[in-house]
């Protein structure tokens, strides 16, 4: 990553943090654009602020660890005040291709029981159309071959993501494919269609559901709130 993609995920992951107050619980989602966020919290945090947060992975709970901030869970709360997470692809309806660190699952159980979902990004992730970054899809371990074969079928190269020559392991066990489509004419159908599928666990496409993208680059850090929402 260059250093200027750095502090554009900088000036955009801090500015989200001007949307958290007192008392709120906050739904912390993954990626390095986050990252600043967290660490800004943290700062608030340390000053007083009463806030507590759900990670929506293991890395994201180990820098809140680091940073100090509280903690909790979905066995003690039902709904968040806030989420907010990083997108890989951002199209012009605020549609998401999300799970480039492989955390999709925690990330939409998290961002999906948030009054408001606010996306931090760097202007490279806004496209006119979603597809070119290959689609994250969870699916379970057992059995992969056969679901990667139906999802070819709807016109994908599925490629089951590794790590370091091994298979990547997702923090619920499962392993990921990353699906090339190229162009999704219809995310929310294509969205639908994967869902059906035995064996997929969750897609990386997060359809209406954000309310707010805090994009930045070049010249400003732009808020742009959904015209419905
Ligand atoms: O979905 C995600 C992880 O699963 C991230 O939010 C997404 O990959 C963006 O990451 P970054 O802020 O590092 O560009």
């Amino acid at each position: 990553m260059s250093e200027q993609v750095n502090l554009f995920k900088k000036a955009a992951g801090e500015k989200a943090v001007e949307y958290i107050k007192d008392g709120m619980i906050i739904g912390l989602g993954s990626g390095s654009t986050v990252y600043w966020t967290l660490k800004k919290l943290g700062e608030l945090v340390e000053e007083g602020l009463n806030v507590k947060g759900i990670p929506s992975s293991l890395r994201t709970e180990g820098w809140a660890k680091e940073f100090k901030i509280p903690l909790t869970d979905f066995s003690e709360v039902q709904t968040l005040d806030i989420a907010i997470d990083g997108a890989d692809e951002i199209d012009p309806d605020f549609n998401l291709t999300k799970g480039g660190g492989g955390s999709l699952v925690r990330e939409k159980m998290v961002d999906a029981h948030s009054k408001k979902l606010i996306i931090v990004a760097d202007e490279s992730k806004m496209v006119s159309q979603l597809g070119e970054f290959p689609l994250p899809v969870e699916v379970l371990p057992f059995g992969w071959e056969v679901t990667a074969k139906k999802i070819e079928a709807l016109g994908a190269k599925p490629v089951l993501r590794e790590r370091e020559d091994s298979i990547f392991i997702s923090n619920n066990g499962n392993y990921i494919l990353d699906c090339h489509f190229h162009t999704i004419a219809d995310p929310k159908k294509l969205h639908h269609e994967l869902k059906q599928m035995l064996g997929v666990v969750e897609t990386g496409l997060f359809i209406d559901m954000t309310d707010t993208i805090i994009i930045a680059g070049q010249n400003e850090v732009k808020v742009i709130d959904h015209p419905n929402k």
